[in-house]
């Protein structure tokens, strides 16, 4: 597969952002942004089919292999919301609105029962029509916070404590969340697949 010329079927520039920089300078990652303004929707039913779903869309758009990361966060005490929902928590309020609703749903609750994981599925289509979508997971688990802390990121991250580092996963810099976050442990699996180092 020729991947030097690859489109990223995601409108968020974090997840960009770090995708491009943990691969490297050996793949060009082309937002879809630059093809298309609209967003397909996400009616799938898991990250995998909604990961699909963007991927194969993406490559229709653009003509090009398509990489989609479908990702969210998953509250053991809300029992795995607000999941694939993450991104339209608020209603398409958007992240601090997300971030609120998320802090009051856990209003009161104790720290033992704050557990959460980030959960990143990659899904790469060679074509539109790909019968065999490539499909890397990575989880990543901490807890929520009870107040944002950190600048780093996007989403979730000041909310999410991270008991490796002691710290949010927004008081990371982009580097330490690269090498740890639930999108790299995917993104791992995915170099694996595609023998790139
Ligand atoms: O590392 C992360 N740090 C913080 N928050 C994160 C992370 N990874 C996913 N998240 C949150 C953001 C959003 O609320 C949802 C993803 O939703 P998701 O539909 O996959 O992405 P999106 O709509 O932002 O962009 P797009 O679908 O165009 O790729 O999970
Ligand atoms: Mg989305």
């Amino acid at each position: 597969m020729n991947l030097t010329q690859l489109v990223l079927a995601s409108h968020n520039a974090g997840k960009l952002k770090e995708l491009q920089a943990m691969l490297g300078e050996a793949v060009q990652l082309r937002s879809i942004g630059e093809f298309s303004q609209v967003e397909p929707e996400e009616t799938g039913l898991s990250f995998v089919e909604n990961a699909i779903l963007k991927a194969r869309n993406a490559a229709r758009i653009s003509g090009l292999p398509a990489l989609a990361d479908d990702s969210g966060l998953a509250v053991d005490f809300l029992g795995g919301a607000p999941g694939i929902y993450s991104a339209r928590y608020a209603d398409g309020k958007g992240d601090a609105a997300n971030n609120a609703k998320l802090l009051d749903a856990l209003k009161d609750v104790p720290d033992a029962m704050r557990g959460a994981q980030f959960v990143c599925v990659l899904a790469l289509v060679r074509h539109a029509d790909d019968p065999l979508p490539i499909l890397c997971e990575g989880l990543w688990h901490g807890r929520i916070l009870h107040a944002a802390s950190g600048e780093h990121g996007f989403g979730y991250d000041p909310l999410f404590w991270v008991p490796e580092r002691n710290v949010s996963s927004a008081e990371l810099s982009p580097a330490d969340k690269n090498r740890i976050s639930h999108r790299a442990r995917a993104m791992d699996l995915l170099r694996q697949r595609l023998s790139l180092k």
